[in-house]
């Protein structure tokens, strides 16, 4: 699977709903045999337009013209003020992070829960304060790293003149974090390149670049079935990414979908009843979803996996074929592949993707709708259909 998204959220926000939700198997949109790996992780989906709406037939890998493409996600558990410092899960929680490529950081919007998760009267703690808890956390775990063998660490990149970004990011490797992303956040803090001068204070505030560069943070302000209007609408007006979901009603509605009650599709904002032996008062519970979709155009459980990957990492989804004419594969299969790729992405980056031997080989590529030849530098994008030469055999 091409990228993990974490999610994190304090004891209660919900995060275990939105993992459960989010995972839940669904043999109707996709071919995967199993959507949950293991008790934390699983796979959830971005969903799309496929590209096959442009034919007329479709292509058999789609739900009537919505793709729907695997990501890997993980509940991180154990996320408590001071986790850096090893209480409660302590580094278990942040050593799951590493994987993480963005997160999903899922908070109570109703306020009815503390710092803790501990249930407080409802609207008692106001959810701002939960959004700077988790970047303080993340930030001082790095800091502690670094910390940790600083001077053995800083005399040994003076004595061996080592590259400043390669050393940082190799004592960070434990939070999988890049020399690139090291460089662009040393950019950002505008601190000397003369380490040995570094406060303390200089290193938080380059592992606080390095966290918002390496772990980028979508916010799912959950619980907005129960939320007060004043609380969503200051956590939408933040200058951050955040969705507003209710991870419940996602849950609910999955249930019942997979309970063959309702047809409903992940990111959608009604959905089909299909059963005809509902109760009096299933059928309200239905109801009552139904008005909750329409009032908010969705349960916000979709949109913020589709925003975590399309505008926090800036991925485009491409379809890799072997005939340029049909989009079909060597076995006619239409579209049988959907490739997540960082936007900027060329054909040959794709080839790559594909097979490294297909990247070593690569000759040039054919766009799927003009049958043109793409230029070698040609920016992939999303929806692109691309038909790969190459002399591997
Ligand atoms: N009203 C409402 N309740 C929700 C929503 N999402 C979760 N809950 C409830 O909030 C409580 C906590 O949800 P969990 O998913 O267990 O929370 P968690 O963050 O995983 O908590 P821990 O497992 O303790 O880490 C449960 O009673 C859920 O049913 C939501 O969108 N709306």
């Amino acid at each position: 699977m091409s990228i993990t998204i974490g999610l994190a959220g304090k004891p209660n926000s919900g995060k275990s709903t939105f993992f459960k939700s989010a995972t839940m198997a669904d043999v109707d949109i996709a071919n995967y045999p199993f959507t949950t790996i293991s008790a934390n992780h699983g796979v959830t989906y971005v969903r799309t337009e496929c590209p096959c709406m442009k034919l007329n037939q479709r292509c058999g890998n789609c739900v009537e013209g919505i793709r729907f493409v695997p990501v890997e996600v993980i509940d991180v558990a154990g996320l408590v003020p001071d986790a850096w410092k090893g209480r409660g899960l302590g580094n278990a929680f942040l050593d799951e992070l590493r994987q993480a490529k963005a997160i999903i950081h899922v908070i109570d919007a109703s306020g009815s829960t503390d710092i803790e998760g501990n249930p407080v009267d409802k609207g008692g703690h106001d959810p701002m304060d939960d959004i700077e808890f988790l970047n303080r956390e993340i930030t001082m775990w790095m800091y502690g790293i670094l910390k940790r063998n600083w001077d053995s660490l800083s005399r040994k990149i003076k004595a061996e003149n080592l590259k400043l970004e390669e050393a940082l990011a190799n004592q960070l490797g434990g939070a999988g974090v890049s020399d690139h992303q090291v460089h662009e956040a040393l950019v950002t803090s505008e601190l000397s390149r003369n380490h040995v001068k570094w406060t303390d204070d200089n290193l938080v505030t380059l592992c606080d670049n390095i966290r918002s560069i390496s772990k980028p943070v979508i916010v799912a302000a959950n619980k907005i079935d129960v939320a007060s209007e004043e609380n969503i609408e200051k956590l939408l007006n933040l200058d951050i990414m955040v969705v507003s979901t209710s991870a419940a009603a996602e849950f609910a509605l999955k249930s019942a979908s997979k309970n063959n009650a309702i047809k409903y599709l992940p990111g959608s904002d009604d959905f089909t009843i299909i059963s005809e032996n509902m109760t009096k008062e299933q059928k309200k519970g239905i109801e009552d979803l139904r008005d909750f979709l329409k009032s908010r155009g969705g349960t916000g459980v979709q949109e913020c996996i589709n925003r975590a990957v399309f505008d926090l990492l800036d991925m485009v989804i491409v379809y890799p074929v072997e005939d340029e004419n049909k989009w079909t594969d060597k076995k006619g299969r239409i579209l049988p592949d959907a490739y997540l790729m960082k936007r900027g992405s060329t054909p040959h980056d794709l080839a790559y993707q594909v097979h490294s031997d297909i990247g070593d080989h690569f000759l040039y590529a054919v766009d799927g709708r003009t049958r043109m030849r793409m230029g070698e530098k040609h920016e992939l994008d999303n929806g692109d259909v691309v038909k790969i030469v190459s002399s591997a055999k």
